[in-house]
């Protein structure tokens, strides 16, 4: 059984910062999650990024696969990537594309549709990543500030200089893979990296898992919030707080109706070593974590999901 969620909304434009930083605060300790207003990812901008992403998951599989994902940018056809191995031998039923960073000697290496196919798409997509990162980068500083910490903290140790931001748009078609189960469009699974901001098309499916050691897990569905993004705590943000943030295990359902939604992931720098904050430990809370280098974490995570 499954019962609506009702996350807190946080404003990122409030000029009363602390005041936000105090709910981001516990928003991150209930929850994991909330939602995101005043973000200033405009409304139209973001329907134009769905708009534009419809138009590439419409192409004929052989022209998607032109662009099939290298070094973690571009394509993942149908069902070959499964977020929790441990579920299920096949892959998830959804399509996916991924946008890496824009800045920086990364960028050449993302991959785009040709501009005679798809004029307008790569600009799009651009602008999208762009006003993302943006509001992403002032959403860190608020979080820093909800830790007690200078709020320059995260650029301090290097985290922003420059950021592993990927763009995922992803596509659930929605007709039912198999008859006679659950159908998971994403299986069960936590976010990698520091936060993630989710857009969604307001297809329901979403669902978090607050108590992922109790059994059986209880879901509980995450409504759609037109012009919010959805944000959520990564396994970085969760190490880098000794457990204080979670990053809460979620989920997308399978409605039969067709799902589409771009999930930021603003993750460190791959420089930048994670390791559990002054203030989140104690001799009688000691650190959960070893330090770890935030590349060699997504590497290995990215590993276990895709087989490469
Ligand atoms: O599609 C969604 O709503 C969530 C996707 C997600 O959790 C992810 O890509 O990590
Ligand atoms: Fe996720």
């Amino acid at each position: 059984m499954t019962e609506a969620l009702q996350l807190p909304v946080i404003d990122l434009s409030s000029p009363d910062r602390l005041s936000t930083a105090k709910s981001i605060r516990q928003a991150c300790i209930d929850y994991g999650f909330f939602y995101l207003v005043n973000h200033g990812v405009e409304e139209e901008l973001i329907y134009q990024m769905f708009n534009e992403s419809k138009k590439f998951f419409s192409l004929q599989l052989e022209d998607k696969m032109k662009l099939a994902r290298k070094e973690h940018r571009g394509y993942t056809a149908l069902c070959d990537e499964i977020l929790d191995p441990s579920s299920t031998s096949e892959g998830d039923p959804k399509e996916s594309f991924y946008i890496g960073p824009l800045e920086g000697t990364l960028s050449s290496m993302n991959q785009w549709p040709s501009l005679e196919i798809l004029p307008t798409w790569r600009s799009t997509m651009e602008y999208y990543h762009q006003k993302v990162l943006s509001a992403g980068r002032r959403l860190i500083h608020l979080i820093a500030l909800a830790l007690n910490l200078n709020g320059d903290f995260f650029q301090k140790v290097g985290a922003l200089d420059a950021p592993m931001a990927f763009l995922r748009l992803l596509h659930y078609p929605g007709e039912l893979v198999s008859s006679n189960q659950e159908v998971c469009g994403a299986s069960a699974h936590s976010d990698y990296g520091m936060i993630t901001l989710l857009a969604t098309d307001g297809v329901p499916g979403l669902q978090v898992c607050r108590e992922k050691f109790n059994q059986p897990r209880l879901w509980e569905d995450v409504p759609n919030i037109k012009g919010a993004l959805i944000v959520n705590i990564g396994d970085m943000m969760e190490r880098w707080t000794n457990c204080l943030f979670r990053s809460t295990l979620h989920r997308v359902m399978s409605s039969g109706q067709e799902r589409y939604s771009a999930a930021f992931f603003l993750d460190p720098n791959g420089d930048c070593v994670v390791e559990c904050l002054e203030s989140c430990c104690s001799e009688s809370n000691p650190p959960k974590f070893a330090p770890i280098r935030s590349g060699d974490y997504i590497k290995e995570r990215i590993r276990l999901t895709y087989g490469s």
